[in-house]
């Protein structure tokens, strides 16, 4: 990553917090633009902020740990005021590819359980269609090969996920595959395709979920509000 790539991820991880009130439960996202998030949020309950997070992975718990915010499972919250999350494909629907960092099925189920979604992302993953990220699925390990087939029949190349030489194991156990479609025509479409093979867990499909997008940019942050969702 660029250090100005990284100065516009620190810049909109910590404008979010803006977004962050007294006594909030908030859904905590992944990535390392949530983690400027983290840090800025951890010096807000220095201050005297009374929040709690829900992580949706074991990096997030654990920045959140570092920094001091306090930690509550989805469980005990069950519903969330604030999730704040980032992205690696946003498009102008407010469609977004996420799991690049491998967190997809933890970052829906908390994003899905909170009121209002925030995305905090730099310019560079803002795109017309989704489709140039390689979109990330969970998929359960036992017989693998032949659900990455049946994926491949929606006319892509999935890759299994590796990560120094190993294939790669999410926080649920399970594997992911990266699938390179040329372009995504039909969000909604594939997402629901996928959903029907047996052995896919999740995708990284998140259709209709983002209220707000916090882009960062060379001159600061700019605040995109999906039409039709008010402040
Ligand atoms: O979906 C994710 C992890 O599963 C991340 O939110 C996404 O990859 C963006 O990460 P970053 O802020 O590091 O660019």
């Amino acid at each position: 990553m660029s250090g100005n790539a990284d100065l516009r991820k620190k810049a909109v991880g910590e404008k979010a917090v803006e977004y962050v009130k007294d006594g909030m439960v908030l859904g905590l996202g992944s990535g390392s633009t949530v983690y400027w998030m983290l840090k800025k949020l951890g010096e807000r309950v220095n201050e005297g902020l009374t929040i709690k997070g829900v992580p949706s992975s074991l990096r997030t718990e654990g920045w959140a740990n570092e920094f001091g915010v306090p930690l509550v499972t989805l469980s005990e919250a069950r519903r969330l005021d604030l999730a704040i999350d980032g992205a690696d494909e946003v498009d102008p629907d407010f469609n977004l590819t996420k799991g690049g960092g491998g967190s997809l099925l933890r970052e829906k189920l908390v994003n899905n359980a909170a009121n209002r979604l925030i995305i905090v992302v730099d310019e560079s993953k803002l795109v017309q269609r989704l489709g140039a990220f390689p979109l990330p699925v969970e998929i359960v390990p036992f017989g693998w090969e032949n659900t990455a087939a049946k994926i491949a029949k929606l006319q892509c190349l999935p890759k299994l996920r590796k990560k120094d030489n190993e294939i790669f194991v999410t926080n649920n156990g399970n594997y992911i595959v990266d699938c390179e479609f040329s372009e995504i025509t039909d969000p909604v479409g594939l997402h629901q395709s996928l959903k029907m093979i047996l052995g896919v867990v999740e995708t990284g499909l998140f259709i209709d979920m983002a209220d707000l997008v916090l882009v960062g940019e060379e001159d600061g942050v700019r605040v995109l509000e999906k039409e039709g969702k008010s402040e």
